[in-house]
């Protein structure tokens, strides 16, 4: 503002010496001593003078305006200055001047200019970053020549939004500080510095084409692992890493890097979209071990640079172990589709209550398995109705062929669900199961597409209030019915302070294990609370698109 204060201060002393010079020119000429003209002089040195001691210029176009109308009704050498000012020229530094007055800068410059470095003769751009408390989202490398690049940009960073700094660019100077040399760590130290506040980078800009983003935001990851990217020793930026859990769905935004993606992590959960960090503002955007370096880190001999990140083996089901994410789409729920709900969880926990309230509650909607059995047949009992009764051989041939789900030996007879029974119990209802974890291989297939559930455990407190609860309200109502005081007997489970140790301990492994198995899950507290809570996520399945892995879904694809 000052030095275009200046010019306009230089560019009216200008004009008054040109007035100066044609009124004495006019003066020698003619004898007159043209008077008017003085006094249109007089007029603008006073208002040269005035306006150098009010940095406020408005109005100065228009008072000059008012001069040059009063020169023009003037004497000829009064007309000659109205000539002289209503150059087009002159007119236009007025015009300029009160524009600068009221802050309209014309034309609208691009937000980040492209300058040319005259002492290099290269080049450059300068990129002045404001940020607020987040990582600009960006990683550096260096080569052994000292020469530092953009090695990434992180999509939807703060270095992204800005739109002007790009992979390969050529870091010249941080802050006006020179970085040639420097190690990636004295870089990040003058950022720090500057933390909340400017940064200003001056770029020598890299090849486009070279570095232009492959994106990939149709593809989506199941993430079979929790991956803690801050802890990640062989992370180029634990600041821009991405941190998830196993069951976490990630979109991945570039995947064009052999060895770190950039992905948005979308939430835990086969229903996750993503929108509610959208609604709370949260940027859930990072870098992520691609397969391949997953693939490089578990290979014994490859990783020599030492930590492993904290990649958890799924132990219950270690086939599943060696796929580190797991491709998966979005399927729209369909009339013809029938997904059995599969409520999983650990021995206590409350999976056989939920399903029967279920069952009683939607009695056309549910089926139910029927079990296998070796053991004979007591006289009420039905083939097809209370048990599928086979021979012990047969029971057996079907273990060995992987026929069985589950199956348990009692008193030297075979029990269990077979496969068979699923498909049986589509054919009626949506089959509401509650199997054994290991039972989840054989179900979570392209043929069944069940929905698992997790019904997880809540904390020691409230389990043993909600349990004693529901114990003391069944005890209240039999002791009514029966109109006797005398002990009740049976009815809901009673637990020792150990036992709901061991639920709790068993239900938090569980989870450990085979969390990424979990479309969804509900901690069972207040089994009213817990039940409605379970049917409206089963309605929401039925209503909404979920995540499944991609081999599920030939068709139908959101
Ligand atoms: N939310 C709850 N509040 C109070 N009591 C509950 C709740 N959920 C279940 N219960 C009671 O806890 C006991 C155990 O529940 P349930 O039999 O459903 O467990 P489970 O997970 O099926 O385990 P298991 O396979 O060992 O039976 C039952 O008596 C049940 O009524």
């Amino acid at each position: 503002m000052q030095d275009d204060f200046e010019e306009w201060m230089k560019a009216l002393e200008n004009i008054l010496e040109s007035i100066t010079e044609q009124n004495l020119e006019l003066t020698n000429r003619s004898g007159s001593h043209g008077h008017l003209t003085e006094d249109a002089t007089c007029s603008l040195h006073n208002l040269i003078v005035s306006t150098s001691k009010d940095d406020r210029f408005c109005g100065i176009a228009d008072q000059l305006e008012e001069i040059i109308r009063d020169c023009e009704a003037g004497p000829s050498s009064a007309s000659l200055l109205a000539t002289l000012l209503g150059k087009e020229h002159i007119q236009e530094v007025l015009c300029a001047a009160d524009d600068i007055s009221s802050s309209r800068y014309f034309p609208i410059l691009p937000e980040i200019p492209f300058e040319v470095d005259d002492d290099e003769g290269l080049a450059v751009k300068i990129v002045k970053i404001i940020r607020q408390d987040e990582p600009l989202g960006a990683t550096i490398k260096s080569d052994e020549n000292g020469k530092v690049t953009i090695a990434r940009v992180i999509s939807g960073s703060v270095v992204d939004r800005t739109g002007c700094i790009m992979e390969g660019d050529q870091v010249l100077e941080v802050n006006g500080v020179r970085v040639a040399g420097l190690e990636p760590r004295e870089i990040l130290g003058l950022l720090d510095r500057n933390n909340k506040g400017s940064v200003t980078f001056k770029l020598i800009p890299g090849d486009k084409r070279k570095h232009s983003h492959s994106t990939a935001s149709s593809i989506h990851l199941r993430a079979l692992f929790d991956y803690d990217g801050k802890m990640d020793s062989q992370s180029p930026c634990p600041e821009a890493a991405l941190s998830f859990n196993k069951g976490d769905i990630l979109e991945l935004l570039v995947c064009n890097d052999r060895q770190w993606w950039q992905a948005r992590n979308l939430g835990n959960g086969s229903l996750a979209t993503g929108d509610d960090d959208k609604k709370h503002g949260l940027k859930k955007v990072g870098l992520v071990p691609s397969e391949s370096m997953l693939v490089e880190r578990m290979t014994p001999g490859v990783n020599r640079s030492g930590t492993l990140p904290r990649i958890s083996r799924s132990r219950g089901n270690e086939s599943d172990s060696d796929m580190r994410y797991e491709s998966v789409v979005r399927l729209r729920p369909s009339d013809e589709t029938i997904r059995p709900i599969v409520l999983i969880g650990a021995s206590g926990v409350g999976r056989n209550e939920l399903r029967r309230r279920l069952t009683l509650a939607f009695p056309d909607k549910f089926s139910t398995t029927i079990p296998h059995t070796s053991r004979q047949p007591r006289p009420h009992e039905q083939h097809g109705v209370d048990y599928y009764f086979v021979p012990k051989i047969e029971m057996e041939n079907m273990i060995h062929r992987g026929e069985m789900l589950e199956f348990g030996e009692f008193k030297g007879n075979y029990y269990g669900t077979a496969v068979s029974a699923v498909r049986k119990a589509t054919q009626v209802g949506i089959p509401l199961l509650t199997p054994h974890p290991l039972a989840l291989k054989a179900l979570r297939t392209k043929e069944f597409m069940p929905i698992i559930i997790f019904i997880q455990s809540p904390d020691k407190e409230t389990f043993a209030k909600t349990r004693a609860a529901l114990r003391s309200r069944w005890s209240r109502a039999t002791s009514q019915v029966s109109n006797s005081a005398s002990t009740v007997v049976g009815g809901p489970r009673g637990f020792t302070e150990l036992e709901i140790e061991q639920i709790i301990v068993a239900s938090d492994q569980l989870e450990r294990q085979i969390a990424h198995l979990f479309d969804a899950r509900l901690v069972n507290s207040s089994l009213e609370t817990s039940f409605a809570a379970l049917t409206r996520l089963i309605h929401k399945f039925e209503s909404h698109p979920s995540w499944v892995p991609l081999n599920w879904a030939t068709r139908d694809l959101d």
